[in-house]
C-alpha cells in the first residue's frame, strides 16, 4: 500500500509543529505540505494530499475546512470553536461531496476520550454533574472544545435516561459564578500559568460523589490520536465529531 500523503495546516503552531514531526517519524505517511498562516491554502492542492490535518485557530478553521471539503480532501480537524451552526454548515457542504470525510476531534488524547466515555456512562446515575476545565493562559477560546463536547454527551445521556433538570436553588448570580450552562450542564473555565490541559468531571448524588479527571501535560499526548485519525479517515465519509467514533468508543 502506498504512503498516505498528508498536509498540515497551522504547521508552525504548538500542535501543528508537533504533528509535522509525528507524521514525518511514523511509517505509512509522507508529509507533502506544511502551511503556516501566511501561506495560501491553495498550496495544499499542488501537494496532492490525501488527508489534511487542520490545527489553526477558531477564527480560521471554518474557512479552511470549507476550502478542503470543496476540493474533496479528507480532513482531520483538531481546532476548536465548532459551534452547532458551524457544524450544520459543514454538513450541508459535505452533502455535495459524498466521498469526502471530516473528523472534528475536540480532543485527540486517549485519556480524554475515555474520560468522556466514562462520563457518559456515569451520567444517568447521578443527580448533579458539572465540569471544570483548566488550561494554559495562551488558549484563545473558552470553554474548551473538550468541555463543550463532554457537557453535550452528559446532557444527552441524562435526557436518554429521562432524568429531570439538576437540583440547583441558585436564584441570584450577578457575576456569572455558576459558569456557562451547556445543554444544562455547568462548565467552569480556569486559565492558569503553569497548566496545560486538564478536565474534571464531577458527579454527585445524595451522600456520594464521583470525580473523573484527565490531564495532558504535553502536546505529545495528542499525536497517537492524530495518527489514528489520519490512518482511518480514508475509510469514512461525511462528518464525525469526536475521536471516539473512530475508536469504537462512541
Ligand atoms: N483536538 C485536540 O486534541 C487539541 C486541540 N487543540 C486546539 O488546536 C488549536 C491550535 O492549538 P495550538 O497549536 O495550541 O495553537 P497555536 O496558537 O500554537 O497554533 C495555531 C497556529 O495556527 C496558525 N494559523 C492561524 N491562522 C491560520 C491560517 N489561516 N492558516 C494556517 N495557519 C494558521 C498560527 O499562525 P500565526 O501564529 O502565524 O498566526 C499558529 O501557528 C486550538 O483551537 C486548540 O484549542 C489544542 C490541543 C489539542
Ligand atoms: O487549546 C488547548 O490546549 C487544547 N484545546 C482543546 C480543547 O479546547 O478542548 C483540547 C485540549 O483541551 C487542549
Amino acid at each position: 500500500m502506498s504512503d498516505i500523503r498528508v498536509g498540515v495546516i497551522g504547521a508552525q503552531g504548538r500542535m501543528g509543529s508537533h504533528a509535522v514531526e509525528a507524521i514525518e517519524a511514523a511509517d505509512g505517511f509522507v508529509l507533502t505540505a506544511a502551511l503556516g498562516s501566511s501561506d495560501p491554502i491553495e498550496q495544499i492542492l499542488d501537494a496532492k494530499v490525501d488527508v489534511a490535518v487542520e490545527l489553526t485557530v477558531p477564527g480560521a478553521t471554518e474557512a479552511n475546512v470549507a476550502f478542503l471539503v470543496d476540493h474533496g480532501i479528507d480532513t482531520v480537524v483538531g481546532t476548536t470553536g465548532w459551534t452547532a451552526e458551524r457544524l450544520d454548515g459543514l454538513r450541508t457542504r459535505l452533502a455535495d461531496q459524498p466521498q469526502t470525510a471530516v473528523l472534528i476531534a475536540p480532543n485527540f488524547s486517549i485519556g480524554a476520550v475515555l474520560a468522556m466515555r466514562f462520563a457518559e456512562l456515569a451520567a444517568p446515575y447521578f443527580d448533579s454533574a458539572e465540569i471544570l476545565e483548566i488550561h494554559h493562559t495562551r488558549k484563545l477560546d473558552a470553554p474548551s472544545g473538550t468541555a463543550v463536547h463532554t457537557a453535550q454527551r452528559i446532557a444527552r445521556a441524562r435526557a436518554d435516561a429521562g432524568l429531570p433538570d439538576m437540583p440547583d436553588a441558585t436564584d441570584s448570580d450577578p457575576h456569572g459564578a455558576r459558569g456557562a450552562a451547556i445543554d444544562g450542564v455547568h462548565v467552569h473555565a480556569v486559565r492558569q500559568q503553569g497548566m496545560n490541559a486538564h478536565e474534571e468531571i464531577m458527579f454527585g448524588s445524595d451522600g456520594e460523589a464521583l470525580t473523573l479527571r484527565t490531564d495532558t501535560f504535553s502536546t505529545s499526548a495528542f499525536m497517537p490520536g492524530i495518527l489514528t485519525a489520519v490512518r482511518t479517515i480514508g475509510e469514512r465519509s461525511g462528518l464525525d465529531v469526536g475521536l471516539e467514533s473512530y475508536l469504537d468508543l462512541a
